[in-house]
């Protein structure tokens, strides 16, 4: 029997965006940060990073290849269903995508995003993004967003291989000993709180991979290692308390303690964004250096073929409940699967109330 997405006509793939070329940087940093209250100092920093890597963001380029994989795997699958891709802040932009979608007839697309965290950043802010995507937009599809996916058997696959890859790479003489650092980026402690429908959400979430993480390891090799969720990337108003311990200060905290080989397992990035190759490879990999830290970067999920299959079975899980079928939700680790429409109060806007699609 042929798999069914039925109600859906469509996916749409909802992501960050990133500039192209140095021109650019400081529009795409405008549209990110536009009345966000992020110091001058911080935009300039980061517009570094970007001009570091020649004015070019991995993103965009990471995000056609898992276009091209999903198509890959829906079509090997017998699924024939058009996928579409917009960003919240550079081209192709949700606008632009949702009126692409209406002038070719989609009726109801399913909505994957990526990023597999609740928080107002992760979650709503982009489920106000097809709002605002939608409005004003003269037959535009309805929009359904997919449920959180950091605890999917497929994401968790990924992950477990790409640490037991990066414990591979470590001298047998390190390999025991190896802290496995998990990190994710940082966000106000106050969006934490907020988080999900009771609250801190973000860090829970984090904290459940990371321990089915640690448990698949253990499974694997035999050895229960050492593990710590660490934060990068903090950004805001100094006086304003975002998630810590930052990477770097971690770092040090290790290098005292003994210095111990890390293994950092970026479980908060799907795949290898500016955050990734400029806060992670570049920054704490130079922290390690002068630490005299073995310090080894894990893998992102990237277009593990397993994550991608994601896509496709929430595609099918969610197009069953919309049909009114039982299914089985995957979910691996202590939190169950998430909820599919989130509840009015979940992860709100620091600066007040917008509207939201794909909400209960
Ligand atoms: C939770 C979270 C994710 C994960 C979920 C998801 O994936 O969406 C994420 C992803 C990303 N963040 C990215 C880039 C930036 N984020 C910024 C600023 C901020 N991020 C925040 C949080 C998050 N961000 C927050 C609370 C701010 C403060 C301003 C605000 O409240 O909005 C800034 C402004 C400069 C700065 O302040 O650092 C930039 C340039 C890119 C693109 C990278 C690339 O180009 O490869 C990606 C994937
Ligand atoms: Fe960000």
């Amino acid at each position: 029997m042929q798999p069914d997405p039925s109600p859906y006509d469509a996916l749409l793939l909802v992501s960050f965006g990133g500039p192209e070329k140095p021109e650019d940087v400081v529009p795409f940093l405008e549209n990110v940060t536009r009345g966000r209250g992020i110091p001058r100092e911080r935009l300039e920093e980061v517009g570094e990073h970007y001009f570091l890597f020649g004015g070019r963001s991995p993103i965009n380029d990471q995000n056609r290849e898992f276009l091209a994989a999903l198509r890959e795997d829906l079509a090997g699958n017998g699924i024939d269903i058009p996928v579409y891709w917009g960003n919240r802040n550079w081209d192709p932009y949700l606008k632009d995508t949702v009126r692409q979608m209406a002038a070719d007839g989609v009726t109801r697309a399913a909505c994957f995003m990526t990023s597999a965290y609740a928080s107002y950043s992760g979650c709503r802010q982009y489920r106000e993004n097809l709002a605002a995507a939608v409005e004003g937009v003269e037959g535009a599809p309805r929009l359904d967003k997919l449920r959180h996916y950091f605890n999917h058997p497929g994401f968790v696959d990924a992950m477990v291989d790409a640490t037991l890859s990066a414990l591979a790479d470590l001298r047998d003489s390190e390999r025991e000993g190896a802290h496995l650092v998990f990190v994710t980026h940082s966000i106000p402690e106050a969006m934490d709180a907020s988080s999900g429908p009771q609250g801190n959400a973000y860090v829970a979430q984090h904290r459940s991979l990371a321990d089915a993480i640690v448990e698949r390891v253990r499974l694997e090799t035999g050895h229960r290692h050492a593990a710590d969720l660490v934060f990068c990337s903090r950004s805001g108003a100094p006086h304003i308390p975002w998630l810590e311990p930052d990477v770097n200060d971690h770092l040090e905290v290790l290098s005292r303690r003994g210095g111990p080989a890390v293994v950092l397992v970026p479980i908060g990035f799907v795949s290898d964004h500016m955050e990734v190759v400029y806060d992670l490879d570049t920054e704490a990999a130079a922290t390690a250096e002068k630490l005299g830290l073995t310090f080894v970067r894990a893998a992102t999920a990237g277009i593990d073929p397993r994550y991608v299959a994601v896509v496709r079975d929430l595609l099918l899980e969610r197009a069953a409940v919309e049909r009114g079928e039982e299914v089985a939700r995957a979910a691996e680790g202590s939190l169950p699967a998430c909820w599919d429409a989130c509840p009015a109060g979940c992860c709100p806007n620091p600066r007040g109330d917008k509207p939201a699609l794909a909400g209960a």
